[in-house]
């Protein structure tokens, strides 16, 4: 094991954080194979997280966490991570190594390279592809990452060991660990993540605003209940991905726009031919979607 006695610090015990830290404690052999430590900014979330076996150890003074650590996991929204970087710095081990969660690498890269001057080659990004409308350290979930894939996005000068110790604690908690250019993982997810977040929101607020009274929510069927589940999620992380990824969406959502118009027009003139076509194309590539999610499931 690659963290073999290491000291991990999770900064930002919020849904992710501390699903890393319980899926970490949950599968290890023993208390000596490698410590959690945890940084919130609140002392009541270090106690919960304490209370949870969520860390082993854990303080709202990150100097106090940081000093200690050899692996740092950062858990923030995106619009936090140039501040916690900025804050663990003088802190940091001579051998640390850094990693983060966010949705968006581009901004990562970005705020890694206002604070430490250049992308160091100890801090690999990374991002899994796992998730939930549910946010806060109470939404702790040890199976969270459990066969799903976690995107890694080092460049050319990443230090293998580094990379490689990332690698290995995603491994332990389960997921399966891909690498990606940043540029690439920045438009497949504004894609497959941050335009249907987006829809959902916007449907939400569409039908709330329709019906003064909510009337409407009490005949909805399970396929706005499917459709929507995401609207639910934290605003302060969606707002920060939003606008990290900004031209990313923009893109996506301009091709979503001008083919939903093409819909619009063929339901408009009873166009039979173009609203089928459009219908089984999607059926089509929803049942290889159903292909791939059952593939992974049985890796
Ligand atoms: N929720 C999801 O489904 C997924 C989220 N992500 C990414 O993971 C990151 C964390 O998201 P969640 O854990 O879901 O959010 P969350 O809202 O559950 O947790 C974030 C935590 O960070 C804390 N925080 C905010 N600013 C901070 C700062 N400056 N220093 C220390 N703590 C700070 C908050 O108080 C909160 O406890 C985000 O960057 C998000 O884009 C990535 C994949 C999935
Ligand atoms: O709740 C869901 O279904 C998600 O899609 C979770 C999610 C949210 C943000 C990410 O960057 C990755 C995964």
């Amino acid at each position: 094991m690659l963290f073999y006695n290491k000291n991990i610090l999770i900064v930002g015990l919020g849904l992710m954080g501390a699903s890393l830290g319980q899926a970490l404690i949950k599968r290890r052999q023993s208390k000596d194979d490698f410590k959690v430590l945890g940084y919130a900014r609140k002392q009541q979330t270090v106690d919960i997280a304490l209370d949870n076996c969520i860390i082993d150890q854990g303080s709202s003074d990150l100097e106090s966490m940081a000093k200690q650590a050899d692996i740092i996991v950062l858990c923030v929204p995106m619009l936090s991570i140039e501040s916690s970087l900025q804050a663990i710095k003088p802190f940091l081990k001579d051998q640390v190594i850094l990693t983060d969660v966010g949705s968006v690498k581009d901004e990562v890269i970005r705020a890694s390279k206002k604070v430490f001057g250049n992308m160091p080659n100890y801090f690999v990004p990374g991002h899994p592809i796992a998730g939930a409308e549910k946010s806060g350290v109470m939404a702790a979930n040890s199976e969270l990452y459990d066969c799903h894939q976690v995107i890694l996005t080092p460049d050319i000068y990443t230090d293998k060991i580094a990379l490689n110790t990332i690698e290995s604690i995603w491994k332990f908690v389960g997921a399966h660990v891909v690498e990606m250019n940043v540029e690439h993982h920045d438009h497949v997810l504004a894609a497959t993540s941050h335009l249907p977040h987006l829809l959902a929101f916007s449907l939400v607020n569409t039908l709330n605003h329709r019906s003064e009274n909510r009337e409407i929510f009490h005949y909805a069927a399970g396929g706005f209940r499917d459709f929507t589940r995401i609207a639910a999620s934290e605003t302060t992380m969606w707002h920060d991905i939003f606008k990290c990824n900004k031209d990313a969406l923009l893109e996506v959502l301009n091709s979503f726009t001008a083919d939903l118009d093409i819909l619009k027009e063929a339901i408009s003139s009873n166009d039979e031919q173009t609203i089928k076509s459009v219908l089984s194309e999607a059926k089509t590539a929803r049942e290889y979607f159903t292909e791939v999610l059952q593939a992974r499931s049985n890796k």
